[in-house]
């Protein structure tokens, strides 16, 4: 029987990290990745932009050339079926029974549907399913996006040629990301053109980039590593009409059922592939539906077989050190549940850079284990920190941005200059406990030192965003 010290089952980034984190921290053992994709997504050219927000490359490799650039690490393309806890054994489709010591689970998610099983309801989550996408877009008139968190915003801005018709729970746009204030300075985007057209700056955003490795011919797996940042840049996602915005945001809305063409004309008394019929009471046809509603972990396999514990969103419940319940496996990325004690500005969400850091963590983690040594907590689990772009604007999220945990107990300094920038900071005490910072701000690292250190602002007032003042002076 094949045996490893380590296997990792899994090649999205969080996979990937923790393979080559065991790489470097045991360079004398063998690591099996083994993973259901062809494709395996390797980070490279990592800048720093302050103590926790960085700008990286993402590259998505072949297997082989993965395995080729690490000696001691072992790709098989296979798909887990099984653990065995007692024996320290998986199982795989291909008929694999590999042994191991330390095993790590990064399997990912997949989209969580609003129907799943309909043909016309199509989910965004790997290279195929964009594929999928961008062929049933071309001939679309009207598309229906559901869902108001990350995919959603980043498509009603992106995808032209085609009208949106975008169906929301929620009082305003994106709010799984941002406050109402927010969401009103970015409505004005609304109508206008992806980045690909114009650019909301002049200065090139720092945020993640996302390249292709001689993969464009790989058919990826039903179950694909996640896409990430940037990823509409290197697909066509333009509708039928040659040039269209037309985006309806339909507010405090979910979809109430969805019937096919020959049951009934929408309310305008056109003919469409489909109808949906959303809660208030409004009837839109259109070609498809795309269901940008979450995520839910890939980890049915290991909680049946190998029993482990799953937290309520499905994930597998794991420690600070990123342990399961069950001895020597450990999970990361988008699969687990962070089940431990959160740091004041620090929670889960699920994200490349949180995927990396905890890969990275189990990595380490998983090293000591086998040794027999302790490990301290990671400083990553500090802050909360993510930089992305939404609408053609940089956004940096900090701390308890949107007052998360402060059970409405705090105050809000904000400075919005219209079209331009839009900072809110969370303050509490008059210590920073979040910032929100959209446009070309600057004002991360000292928003993010201002966090960790819990310094007592109360003197400054205001005066913390009087753009007059240089307020980095104050603290030299
Ligand atoms: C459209 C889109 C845009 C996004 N944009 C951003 C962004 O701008 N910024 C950001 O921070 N995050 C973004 N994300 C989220 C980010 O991509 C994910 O959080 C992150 O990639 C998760 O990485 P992972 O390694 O945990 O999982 P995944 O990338 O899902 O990788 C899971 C891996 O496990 C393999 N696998 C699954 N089951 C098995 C099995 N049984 N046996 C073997 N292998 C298996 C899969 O093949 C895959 O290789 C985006 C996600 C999507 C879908
Ligand atoms: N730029 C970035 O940082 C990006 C990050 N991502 C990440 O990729 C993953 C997938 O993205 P996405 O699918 O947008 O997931 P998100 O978790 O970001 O957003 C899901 C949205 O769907 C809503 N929702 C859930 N169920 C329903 C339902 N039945 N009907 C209507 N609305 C519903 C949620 O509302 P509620 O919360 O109220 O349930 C929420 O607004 C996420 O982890 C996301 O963070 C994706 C794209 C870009």
């Amino acid at each position: 029987m094949e045996s490893y010290a380590f296997v990792i089952v899994g090649g999205g980034i969080a996979g990937v990290s923790c393979a080559e984190g065991l790489a470097f921290l045991c360079p004398d053992k063998q690591i099996l990745l083994l993973t259901a994709s062809p494709l395996v997504k390797a980070v490279t050219d990592i800048v720093h932009l302050s103590k926790t927000l960085f700008d990286f490359d993402v590259k998505e490799l072949r297997a082989q050339q993965f395995a080729d650039l690490h000696p001691t690490i072992s790709v098989i393309e296979d798909t887990v079926t099984s653990i065995n806890t007692e024996g320290h054994t998986v199982s795989t489709t291909g008929g694999k029974c590999i042994k191991y010591d330390k095993i790590c689970i990064c399997t990912g998610g997949r989209p969580k549907l609003i129907a799943e099983g309909n043909p016309f309801v199509l989910g965004l989550r790997d290279t195929e399913s964009v594929k999928e996408f961008q062929s049933r877009i071309q001939d679309a008139r009207r598309i229906v996006v559901v869902g108001n968190g990350g995919i959603a915003t980043e498509l009603v801005h992106e995808v032209e040629g085609v009208e949106i018709i975008w169906a929301i729970k929620d009082k305003h746009i994106s709010a799984t990301f941002v406050d109402p204030g927010a969401a009103e300075f970015f409505q004005a985007q609304l109508l206008k053109r992806g980045d690909k057209m114009t650019s909301q700056t002049s200065s090139p955003v720092k945020r993640l980039k996302y390249t292709v490795d001689g993969s464009s011919d790989v058919k990826d797996a039903p179950t694909g590593a996640a896409l990430g940042p940037d990823w509409h840049a290197t697909f066509n996602i333009h509708g039928i009409h040659a040039d269209m915005r037309k985006v309806t945001v339909e507010y405090e809305t979910e979809v109430k059922e969805i019937r096919p063409r020959a049951d009934s004309r929408d309310s305008g008394g056109e003919s469409w592939a489909i109808n949906v019929h959303l809660t208030n009471g409004k009837i839109y046809g259109c070609d498809f539906i795309v269901s940008a509603t979450g995520v839910v972990p890939n980890s049915s396999v290991f909680s049946e077989s190998g029993k482990l514990i799953l937290a309520d969103d499905g994930g597998i419940k794991v420690n600070w050190k990123m342990e399961t319940s069950v001895p020597d496996i450990f999970a990361a990325g988008d699969v687990c549940t962070a089940s431990w004690e959160h740091a004041a500005h620090w929670f889960q969400m699920r994200l490349w850079t949180q995927a990396r850091q905890m890969g990275m963590y189990a990595a380490k983690s998983m090293a000591a284990s086998l040794a027999g040594e302790e490990v301290l907590q990671d400083f990553c689990f500090e802050l909360f920190s993510h930089v992305t772009r939404f609408f053609g604007f940089k956004v940096v999220l900090l701390g308890i941005y949107n007052g998360q945990t402060l059970d409405g107990q705090y105050e809000v300094l904000l400075r919005v200059t219209k079209g331009t920038e839009y900072i809110k900071l969370v303050m509490k005490d008059g210590k920073m406990q979040g910032a929100v910072l959209i446009g070309e701000t600057d004002l991360e690292e000292m928003c993010e030192n201002l966090i960790l250190n819990q310094l007592d602002l109360s003197i400054y007032g205001e005066d913390l965003l009087n753009p007059d003042i240089d307020i980095e002076d104050y603290f030299d």
